[in-house]
């Protein structure tokens, strides 16, 4: 099912918008969502997740509007969201982390712990569960953001710079993990890493100054480098002829 927005309008500070009457959809599937720092991807996330609600317009996805006060709690039930920073609450097991986040969701006390074991288990942490959140590492602490996220069963996950500061074998496990979990999830991921997005996504949205540059299939977004472009370039040269970085 496709995420819209529409007709969106969010300003943090008054006068000064982020997105301005921005209509765009992400249609079912892994999209990578790119764009220089200060583009608006995260604020773009946070709308999607409910998190913020724009001051103008609505988002949308399965027949839901997540701004509205009466459909708001079943949205966010569908909808899950990973932001950049994953902290262990303290005190708490790995497992008891994930049913607790299944249980601000809205699950019962005993849905939430027997549902945690199974998220635990799609992002390959069962062996970890219980351990305390603070004793993981970087990587297994994104695996267990992931948890969180679909510890109530969401159907459409987004994740904020998930793979920022994690190694090439990390990176490498949460590569196949998305891929692993989008036969039953639909993913919109924000990075800046531009390696591998053949082997994940269906759809690449190039977003700058609020606004999308480019949206099409990987194989569209490839075909934008030049010709001369060896292939573990292509993506980033694809990605420089879209949008001017600051040097
Ligand atoms: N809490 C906030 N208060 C005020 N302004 C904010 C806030 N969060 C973001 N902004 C501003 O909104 C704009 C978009 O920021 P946003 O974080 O959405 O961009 P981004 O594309 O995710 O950037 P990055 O890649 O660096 O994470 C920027 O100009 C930023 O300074």
């Amino acid at each position: 099912m496709p995420l819209r927005y529409i007709n969106c309008t969010f300003a943090y500070r008054a006068h000064h918008p982020v997105l301005t009457s921005l209509s765009v959809e992400f249609p079912p599937g892994c999209t990578v969502l790119l764009g220089p720092n200060g583009a608006g991807k995260s604020t773009l996330m946070l709308l999607g997740a409910s998190v913020l609600a724009p001051n103008v317009g609505r988002v949308t996805w399965g027949g839901l509007d997540g701004c509205s006060r009466r459909e708001r709690k079943s949205y966010r039930r569908r909808v899950g969201w990973l932001p950049q920073h994953v902290s262990p609450v303290p005190g708490l097991t790995v497992r008891e982390q994930a049913a607790y986040a299944g249980w601000l969701k809205g699950l019962s006390k005993r849905e939430a712990w027997d549902r945690s074991a199974a998220a635990l288990e799609r992002v390959r942490l069962t062996e970890l569960a219980e351990r305390r959140g603070h004793e993981l590492s970087g990587g297994q602490l994104r695996r267990l953001g992931i948890a969180q996220t679909i510890v109530h069963q969401a159907e459409l996950v987004l994740l904020d710079e998930p793979t920022a500061g994690l190694d090439p074998v990390q990176r490498g496990v949460f590569r196949d993990l998305v891929a692993d979990l989008s036969d039953t999830v639909q993913f919109i991921v924000s990075t800046h890493q531009t390696e591998d997005l053949a082997d994940i996504y269906d759809t690449v949205m190039v977003f700058d100054h609020g606004t999308p540059v480019f949206q099409g299939t990987t194989r569209e977004f490839f075909a934008l480098a030049s010709a001369s472009s060896s292939p573990d370039r292509r993506a980033e040269d694809a990605y420089r002829s879209l949008v001017r970085g600051e040097v």
